[in-house]
């Protein structure tokens, strides 16, 4: 009774493999017969993600905002109302790509004014082929975004290690070290990992990650054990509140089908400012729908049958990318789709 429920945040860069990891997770813990329940946040308006996950799964969206900012307040109600409706074994938060995680960390910890709550270490994911891109260039907002995940997680799951070669690998595995010596860093491809050591109460595995080295996380520090530590954080000071404005996301919805092959080009030659894409539609020469999933220029296509009334729509995110530029091709690609 009265059981701290315990709550792991899955941060880490657009389309870096969280929904991945997180559907491992909750095969793992329904294996065992537990209960999970989950907090997705997405920037846009829609949660395609929240198709991937299974069903019977209790899930409370926060769409349209991020969670560290813009609807942060609302995360203890959401976590308030799931933990008493649901009474899950363990709650994740499923971040945005776009979302500072240590104000993710002081969100959450706000609720435990509320709640009883076991905050676990932070797992951040990292996408190897878009960190090797992003440190070879070494500037812009989502390089300065990416370094911060990567400091903010105990556990850094280097993902998708399939796109960088062993030599790209070794020297990434040493930067995410220099980095953040704190962490464990795991190789991975899809997120295959080994999820019981990744979940195990092992204090070595748990580093307090005093942030303080660069000075300007020094009101957040955290220690993440037992004890969440909230002596040690200021709630009033966000004076240094980053903002997602360089963020930009366009959300397509889709006046009729389009054909597959044209439309397989156009995410291929998506510009290189947009980062991320999703989307599920229905195509003019194939019965199924499906759905596509585009991350850092690779993408993926695959049939859905969505339960209940799911529009054809695609989120693109990204920074500063021609948003009228993207709703034209689209449209072009609905016309010709119409006309043949
Ligand atoms: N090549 C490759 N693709 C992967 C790997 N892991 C995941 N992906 C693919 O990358 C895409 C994005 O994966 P997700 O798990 O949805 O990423 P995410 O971090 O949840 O994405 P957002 O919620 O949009 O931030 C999907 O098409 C995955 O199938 C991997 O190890 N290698």
């Amino acid at each position: 009774m009265n059981k701290a429920t315990p709550i792991y945040i899955l941060s880490g860069f657009l389309g870096s493999g969280k929904t991945t990891l997180l559907q491992r997770l909750i095969a793992k813990w329904k294996n065992e017969g537990l209960k999970p329940a989950v907090i997705m946040n997405e920037i846009g308006e829609v949660n395609l993600d929240g198709l991937m996950i299974d069903p019977e799964v209790p899930m409370a969206e926060m769409l349209g905002g991020c969670i560290c900012c813009t609807i942060r307040s609302d995360l203890s109600m959401q976590l308030y109302e799931l933990i008493q409706g649901e009474k899950p074994d363990v709650v994740i938060i499923e971040a945005t790509g776009a979302a500072n995680p240590m104000e993710i960390f002081d969100a959450v910890s706000e609720s435990s004014l509320l709640l009883k709550l076991d905050i676990r270490p932070m797992i951040t994911v990292v996408d190897a082929a878009h960190l090797a891109a992003l440190y070879e260039a070494q500037q812009g907002k989502t390089y300065r975004l990416m370094i911060e995940q990567i400091r903010c997680g105990s556990w850094l799951i280097l993902n998708k290690v399939d796109l960088v070669s062993a030599d790209e690998l070794r020297e990434l595995q040493a930067l995410l070290q220099r980095l953040n010596p704190y962490a464990q860093v795991v190789t991975a491809k899809k997120c295959v990992i080994d999820i019981e050591l990744l979940l195990s109460r092992n204090e070595a595995n748990e580093p307090s990650h005093e942030l303080d080295e660069h000075g300007d996380h020094s009101d957040h520090a955290h220690t993440h054990d037992d004890d969440h530590d909230h002596e040690n954080h200021d709630h009033g000071s966000h004076s240094a509140h980053h903002s997602h404005e360089h963020v930009t996301v366009y959300t397509h919805y889709f006046t009729g089908p389009v054909n597959s092959v044209d439309f397989e080009k156009f995410i291929k030659e998506l510009p290189r400012e947009v980062y991320r894409g999703k989307g599920i539609l229905h195509f003019s020469d194939t019965s199924s729908r499906f759905m596509f999933q585009y991350a850092y220029r690779e993408a993926d296509f695959m049939k859905i049958n969505p339960q209940g009334d799911v529009p054809d729509v695609a989120v693109f995110i990204g920074e500063h990318f021609d948003k009228t530029a993207l709703a034209e091709g689209l449209k072009s690609l609905e016309e010709q789709a119409a006309q043949s």
